[in-house]
């Protein structure tokens, strides 16, 4: 039910709007590109893409914010409550979080030299969210197997190869050292002097350098282009859960496929983002149209 033109009449400056307020933060900070990028991905994987990881803790629930996979890690809401407020100013009442933040991610895809898509709206902003359902593993973790992955995604209706192409959004943003540091330092399936590099600024020892930043795609960590794949198959990917993809399992090929073919990653980028945006959103008279996208109106 969610279509492209869904705010055409009620908020025709929408599209506009957004775009110059994800330009001005992408600009002063490149990796707040990723960040919103991700934020799109917890939203959706959890209940559904609902806004529901933008609501701060109240007296009634704890949030999503402070779960594991969320915690010291997404970033973004500033941005996101500068846009909607500016959203606000333009068309009070009218447009949804979950929206917000969905346009904010593909304009921040093109803004780092991806290919963009339609998004398509209408999702409207849950009234709750729930600490546990955003630890209950939905969002999959990077020591995962190939087929954990597989499970994950395919639970939300999502195919091997979107979870294969979604997972090239690792060609920008960063990973904290406590993320990876078993990878870099266990791990054989990996690039020796890459790993010596990562090694330098992420050392062995558990609590040191925990939060030591390393970009996720070393060659061109602020360009989105389909570098990820070429470093997996050089076994330079930096999580675990990235270089399963390229480890002798049935996604190999589709790893040599977008190493070779930029044009089939975005292509197969844009069409993966649509299905992940139309995860169970709320429509019609359920949810919100939250005000403050941090607080249930
Ligand atoms: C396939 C399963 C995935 C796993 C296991 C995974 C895991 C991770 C981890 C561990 C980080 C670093 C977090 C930190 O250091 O705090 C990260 C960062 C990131 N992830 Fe994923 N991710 C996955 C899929 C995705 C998807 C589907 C998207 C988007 C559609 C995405 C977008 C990003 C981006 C852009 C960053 C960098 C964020 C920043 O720099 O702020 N990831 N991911
Ligand atoms: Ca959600």
């Amino acid at each position: 039910q969610l279509s492209t033109n869904f705010y055409d009449k009620t908020c025709p400056k929408l599209f506009t709007t957004v775009k110059s307020a994800v330009q001005s933060a992408v600009s002063k900070e490149k990796r707040m590109g990723a960040s919103l990028l991700r934020l799109h991905f917890h939203d959706c994987f959890v209940n559904g893409c609902d806004g529901s990881i933008l609501l701060d803790d109240t007296s009634s629930f704890t949030g999503e914010k402070t779960a594991g996979p969320n915690s010291g890690s997404v970033r973004g809401f500033d941005v996101i409550d500068d846009i909607k407020s500016k959203v606000e100013a333009a068309c009070p009442g009218v447009v949804s979080c979950a929206d917000i933040v969905t346009i904010a991610a593909r304009d921040s895809v093109v803004l780092l030299g991806g290919q963009g898509w339609d998004v398509k709206l209408g999702r409207r902003d849950s009234k709750t969210a729930s600490l546990s359902a955003a630890n209950s593993g939905v969002i999959p973790s990077p020591t995962s197997t190939l087929s954990n992955l597989i499970t994950r995604f395919q639970a939300k209706g999502l195919s091997a190869k979107d979870m294969v192409v979604l997972s090239g959004s690792h060609t920008i943003g960063q990973a904290r050292c406590l993320l990876f540091r078993g990878r870099i330092h266990n791990e054989t399936n990996i690039d020796a002097s890459f790993a010596k590099t990562r090694q330098g600024s992420c050392p062995i020892t558990v609590g040191s350098g925990d939060n030591n930043l390393a970009p996720l795609d070393l060659q061109s960590p602020t360009s989105f282009d389909n570098h990820y794949y070429i470093n997996l198959i050089n076994q330079k990917g930096l999580l675990h859960s990235d270089q399963v993809l390229f480890n002798g399992g049935s996604t190999d090929s589709l790893v040599e496929k977008y190493s070779k073919d930029p044009n089939a990653f975005d292509s197969d980028f844009a069409i993966a983002m649509i299905k992940m945006g139309d995860i169970s959103p709320l429509t019609g008279s359920n949810g919100e149209i939250r005000k403050n996208c941090r607080k249930s109106n």
